[in-house]
């Protein structure tokens, strides 16, 4: 039997270790920087859902059982072990995505770490309310909600398994995290290190598989609620099919984020906002500003700028730590957002850089900005998901307002001005979940992250997050008889 290089012991994590399942349909896993196959997995057949399930139930009930503490210690732990493993990890993540080395060393399973320390440090902090009532009174306690399914998308494949398994945990529930079927690889690893930590077998499992496997938990009367990254079509289909059985959802979907630049912002950190809200991650960012709203006066020397330092961006090797910029994902997102390009070509938008040189390969695309993009294009209106910016023109704050705010997506927004009132003006008016003022794409755990319309439901992170992964039980006690008009 051919062996690949990253092959791992076998395709699921259930129980607190590997197991294999030759009934289930096999998929490859593919580096998009050379085409190879990296893995071959098999997806889950229904007796492992089935299992999943069960012992998921099984840990839950242990791990609810133990104190808020020491559950917070196991999420630490866990931490720490995969600060002490972030090499082998970002090599793995790199090679499974095509993000760059620059990018995965301190972008995701860092990310992932600082998720699992920050919500192990709240665990113990977990207190509800006393209520007063004159005499009698009332409390509230907060109680894990049962197991809960993450759904991943391709991205920030171990960072979303660690945004998703963190809170849930620390509130006391067990998790089956289901990665996207293109980069399925490290989540199995972060199942091994809760495993390290103490974790009680079942309480992080991995399922493999592609979309009929996601809706299949997503169904599975066992599960109490799902936290879905990935599209809004198929948060739709998620939402909807939770929704038959009143579960919880926390949707991450989306979006078409406006970055609004004011004549008197600081250029370079504009620029610098502009580049890293739609290059970093190849674009591949559901957050990215791919809506660039300039004013007029400045628009001129912004575009300059821009051209002069996207034409100095590194593209290649995602193994090569000078690399700034690998591939896409796969072939099938080079090949839909070169689509786009040629959208935006032939609907009459002005390509402001000439293509950088690429390596061989179907997955890679140039880095892009495009200027004269109007409100009614294609790249305008479209979640692109590729390394694309579209540079509009205004004129007045309210204007770019109206037209940042005319999208179904909320997910992100960011304003760039000397002027902190107008900053603070801007954002208080726009339409999305998470907004930055002189800065872009930032998301530290302690902040809570999530859009709004389209872009979703429930918030990842900070202590928002313990919201939609507990819920309160309320306890009326009377202090003397109990009387009634019978
Ligand atoms: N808001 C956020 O935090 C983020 C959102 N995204 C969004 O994710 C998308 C790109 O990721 P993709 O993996 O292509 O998304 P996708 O929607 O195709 O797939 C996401 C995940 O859902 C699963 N899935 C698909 N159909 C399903 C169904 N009917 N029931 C249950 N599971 C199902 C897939 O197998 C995959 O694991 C973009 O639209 C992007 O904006 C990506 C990263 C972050």
């Amino acid at each position: 039997m051919t062996q690949f290089p990253c092959q791992p012991v076998a395709s699921h994590y259930i129980g607190g270790g590997y197991l294999g399942d030759a009934a289930g349909a096999p998929f490859d896993c593919i580096n998009p920087a050379t085409g190879d196959v990296i893995a071959r997995l098999n997806g889950a057949s229904p007796s492992i859902i089935e299992r999943a399930v069960a012992c998921a139930g099984d840990a839950q009930a242990i791990w609810a059982a133990r104190s808020p503490a020491e559950r917070g210690r196991v999420l630490r732990r866990a931490a720490d072990l995969i600060r002490g493993r972030n090499e082998e990890l970002s090599v793995l993540e790199s090679l499974n995505t095509g993000k760059p080395v620059s990018e995965t060393r301190v972008a995701d399973a860092a990310s992932g770490a600082d998720c699992l320390e920050y919500f192990g440090c709240q665990a113990a902090t977990l207190t509800a309310d006393h209520i007063p009532l004159g005499g009698d009174w009332a409390y509230t306690m907060r109680e894990p909600l049962g197991v809960c399914l993450g759904i991943g998308a391709w991205n920030y494949p171990i960072q979303i398994a660690c945004w998703k398994a963190a809170p849930a945990l620390a509130c006391g529930n067990a998790m089956i995290f289901k990665p996207s079927e293109l980069t399925p690889l490290t989540a199995l690893k972060l199942a091994e290190i809760l495993t390290e930590a103490g974790a009680p077998p079942g309480l992080f499992n991995v399922v493999q598989g592609l979309r009929d496997t996601g809706a299949a938990l997503t169904s599975h009367p066992g599960i109490a609620k799902v936290s879905l990254t990935g599209s809004v079509p198929t948060g739709r289909a998620v939402a909807a099919a939770a929704a038959g059985q009143m579960k919880h959802i926390t949707m991450e979907l989306g979006g078409k984020s406006p970055l609004l630049v004011f004549d008197d912002a600081a250029i370079d950190s504009a620029v610098s906002g502009a580049i890293l809200g739609n290059f970093y991650s190849t674009g591949q960012i559901c957050s990215n500003a791919t809506r660039v709203f300039v004013q007029k006066g400045i628009k001129e020397a912004f575009l300059a700028r821009l051209a002069e330092r996207t034409a100095k961006i590194r593209v290649g090797d995602p193994m090569d730590p000078e690399t700034q910029i690998g591939p896409l994902v796969s072939a099938a997102q080079a090949d839909r957002v070169n689509r786009y390009i040629a959208a935006a070509e032939s609907e009459g938008a002005t390509r402001v850089t000439p293509p950088l040189p690429l390596p061989e390969g179907p997955a890679w695309v140039s880095p892009v900005v495009f200027a004269g993009v109007t409100d009614g294009m294609t790249i305008a209106r479209e979640e692109i998901f590729g390394p694309v910016m579209s540079v509009l023109e205004f004129d007045t704050e309210e204007e770019a307002v109206a037209r940042a705010n005319s999208t179904e997506f909320g997910l992100a927004a960011g304003v760039f001005t000397r002027d902190l009132a107008r900053g603070h003006r801007v954002v208080s008016q726009l339409r999305a979940g998470t907004c930055w003022i002189n800065a872009y794409n930032l998301t530290p755990v302690e902040m809570p992250f999530g859009g709004v319309g389209q872009s979703g439901i429930g918030r990842e992170n900070a202590r928002a997050a313990i919201e939609h992964f507990s819920q309160l039980k309320s306890v009326y006690v009377a202090m003397s008889s109990f009387e009634n008009d019978y």
